[in-house]
């Protein structure tokens, strides 16, 4: 990253409080993780093999599928090159790949989880090492043309022939087709379908079987079996989302991912522990969106933040320099909330993780009381993060004014990825009303005496009483328990109104659907106050330099006191913080903006992203916007020749035309 920095960067580093390097350190976790994560990416980013594709951006759609399967191919072929250990995989694809995900990596984000979360030792042992080693290529076949969400009206049918030993996967109806699964169209030869399991004359509901889908000779569709891609979208479009139709496929018993539920040669349907947990690779997947949230909105703020550094424009005061935009105090509201919340996001997809794994450690051993609630953390915080983060890079772009629109800054990439998130993996609101749907019964089993415990504990331990009294709007203890007093009056109200419809005669599911407004913004304060609390008790717990800690200290401050004004009427509405408080809060937060003013730049460059990764000429480590804004240009398709052939086909024509009837 070296070379001649803009002179206003430059002195932004020089100025910070604190040493980047000890932040980059703690969001790494440790210095020996930092060295290695940039030597990985460093393998990446000067292998050839990488390098000489234009920009993704002038790609048509088959040279970006081709270029991004080339590459992933690539990626392969180095990690057995250069030994990279399973620690290191995901940082060096991730940054062999950064020019948009191919088809093929469905094969590492879904397809080889599913196994490894569904399948027994038997199936992990035939299929793991095939698919980890690309001999096999596998998508995750769940969602179908007439549903995603609900998981339960799925259409494909698994019948077990006990005769053969076989199930007989088909699709019934045109909405049967299973849709939107990515690198199904073309790239995959196997995938793991989610179909309803019928034996015996009795339905099961939704399972996962591993099909095979294309000739492992000619990659041909198998017999019975149609396949394609489904066409452009948004973004991603180096990724073959496809659709795929069974016309009575049969598959071997054995294909049946039989950790949970079996079926055994007879057809007799054994149970699972839980119904839901044919599910556990969709709760895996979702808490992985929580960081991928906090790095999309960590990138956006990287590219806002700098770039405002180095733009200059109009006159703050008469006749004096133009200023940074960023010494804007409406610029810095606009960013230093996204830049504060991929922090708090950061350290909640941290807590994520762990709580996953320590679930479903204890799920391994038989003891499933934690599912419920990793189930509703997870649901929530993807829905949660994810919103955020959308609008969050939005907000970037916009700060960013008309050089925020090209692609030249990287951003309608960022929002149009990262937008996908809100609806992949659970659509958001879907996702929300699952967490209120924990929140209602764990606040129906505190009305009845039940002590709470974990993320929901503090329902039953915040008085749902108004306080009186001054408060120190300044202190994080003051603002998590502010925070927690509202999520629990707001499931607290969303509960009792649900029970006021049902005693005014509705059934549970119409009460359940009137009050669904009130429900989301419920399980949204629940998660939001999560997050809140996290990141306190991270900045307050860490072990860190005094001079990181203020500075984690203060955009944990932004944090909170941003949420608290931007939902004031939610914390006034029962009285428990008065106008005095919301007044105190909006002075604290301007003080808060302008002293992180100085530190903003050393915030962003602690994320530690590549500009190989940002993808981005406006936020460049060095800060040479101009120049290399006039370089991509250049690179323009329309660009390669002085005057369009399109001149000579149509506008030469018109206009000497138009010049005779003169
Ligand atoms: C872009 C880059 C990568 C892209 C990868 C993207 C890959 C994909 O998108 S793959 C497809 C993902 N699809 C989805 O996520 C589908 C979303 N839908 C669902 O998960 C479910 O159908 C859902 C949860 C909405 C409703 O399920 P349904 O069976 O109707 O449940 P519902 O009746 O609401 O609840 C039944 C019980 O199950 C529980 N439950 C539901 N899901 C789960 C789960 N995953 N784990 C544990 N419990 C669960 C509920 O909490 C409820 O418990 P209780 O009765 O005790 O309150
Ligand atoms: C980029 C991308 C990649 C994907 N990759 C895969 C993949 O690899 N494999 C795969 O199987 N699928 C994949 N999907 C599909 C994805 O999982 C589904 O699109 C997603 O789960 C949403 O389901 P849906 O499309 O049926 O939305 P719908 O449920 O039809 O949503 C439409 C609207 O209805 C509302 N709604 C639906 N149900 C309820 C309810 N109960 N209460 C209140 N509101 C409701 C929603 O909130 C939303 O506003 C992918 C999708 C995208 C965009």
């Amino acid at each position: 990253m070296a070379g001649q920095v803009n002179p206003d960067l430059a002195k932004e580093r020089e100025n910070a409080s604190f040493n980047t390097q000890k932040l980059t350190n703690l969001l790494y976790g440790g210095a020996e993780k930092v060295r290695r994560r940039r030597y990985i990416e460093s393998l990446a980013f000067s292998d050839p093999a990488y390098s000489g594709d234009e920009d993704p951006v002038f790609m048509s759609r088959e040279e970006l599928y081709s270029s991004q399967l080339k590459r992933a191919l690539t990626t392969v072929q180095r990690v057995k090159e250069l030994n990279i250990t399973e620690e290191d995989l995901s940082t060096y694809r991730n940054a062999a790949l950064s020019g948009g995900m191919p088809g093929l990596a469905l094969t590492w984000i879904a397809f080889i989880p599913t196994i490894l979360q569904q399948g027994t030792e038997e199936q992990k042992q035939k299929w793991l090492k095939p698919a980890q080693d690309l001999s096999i290529v596998g998508a995750y076949a769940q969602t179908e043309m007439g549903h995603g969400t609900f998981v339960r009206g799925l259409e494909t049918t698994a019948t077990y022939d006990p005769s053969t030993q076989e199930f007989v996967i088909h699709s019934p109806t045109l909405t049967s087709t299973k849709w939107w699964p990515g690198g199904l169209g073309k790239t995959s030869n196997y995938a793991t379908v989610m179909a309803q399991l019928y034996t015996q004359g009795k339905c099961y509901g939704p399972h996962n079987f591993m099909v095979q889908i294309r000739s492992l000779e000619d990659h041909t569709p198998c017999p019975g079996v149609t396949l394609g891609d489904i066409g452009p979208k948004m973004e991603g479009n180096a990724n073959d989302n496809g659709f795929a139709r069974f016309d009575h496929v049969r598959i071997p018993r054995e294909n049946m991912l039989m950790k949970f539920a079996r079926v055994e040669p007879d057809g007799t349907y054994v149970q699972p522990a839980s119904s839901k947990l044919a599910y556990s690779n969709m709760v895996y997947l979702r808490g992985t969106f929580v960081m991928s949230a906090a790095q999309a909105l960590a990138s956006a703020s990287t590219i806002a933040v700098r770039y405002s550094c180095v733009r200059r424009q109009s006159e703050m005061k008469p006749g004096e320099p133009e200023p940074q935009i960023l010494d804007y105090q409406t610029q810095q509201y606009k960013l230093f909330p996204q830049l504060a919340a991929a922090y708090a996001f950061w350290f909640a997809a941290r807590f994520m993780t762990q709580q996953h794994a320590s679930i479903t450690g204890s799920m391994e051993k038989g003891d499933m009381s934690g599912l419920a609630e990793l189930h509703a953390l997870s649901a929530g915080l993807k829905s949660y993060t994810t919103a955020v983060m959308s609008a969050g890079i939005d907000v970037c772009r916009m700060s960013c004014g008309g050089h925020g629109y090209s692609h030249a800054s990287g951003l309608p990439a960022l929002f149009s990825t990262g937008t996908s998130l809100c609806t992949a993996e659970g659509e958001n609101t879907v996702m929300m009303l699952q967490t209120a749907r924990y929140l209602v019964k764990c606040f129906v089993q505190s009305q009845s005496g039940k002590t709470l415990s974990g993320t929901v504990a503090y329902l039953s331990a915040v008085q749902p009483s108004p306080v009186s009294g001054e408060r120190n709007m300044s202190d994080l203890g003051t603002q998590v328990t502010a925070f927690q007093h509202r999520a629990a009056r707001m499931v607290r109200h969303a509960a009792l109104q649900m029970q006021t419809e049902m005693q005014k005669g509705k059934s549970r599911e119409d009460a359940w659907n009137s009050c669904s407004v009130l429900l989301i913004k419920a399980a949204q304060a629940h998660v939001h106050s999560f997050v809140v609390r996290n990141f306190a008790e991270t900045v307050q717990t860490v072990e860190v330099e005094e001079s990181v800690r203020a500075v984690l200290t203060s955009l944990c401050q932004l944090y909170s006191l941003h949420g608290i004004t931007e939902h004031a009427g939610d914390f006034l509405m029962d009285g428990y913080l008065t106008g005095r408080d919301i007044d105190a809060a909006s002075s604290l937060l301007s003080a808060v903006l302008a002293q992180l003013r100085p530190d903003a730049v050393a915030l962003v460059d602690a994320f530690d992203l590549h500009d190989k990764m940002l993808h981005s000429v406006l936020g460049r480590y060095d800060g040479r916007v101009y120049e290399h804004l006039y370089q991509w240009a250049q690179k323009s398709p329309l660009n390669k020749t002085e005057v369009h052939e399109s001149y000579y086909k149509y506008l030469q024509p018109f206009l000497k035309s138009n010049r005779a009837k003169l």
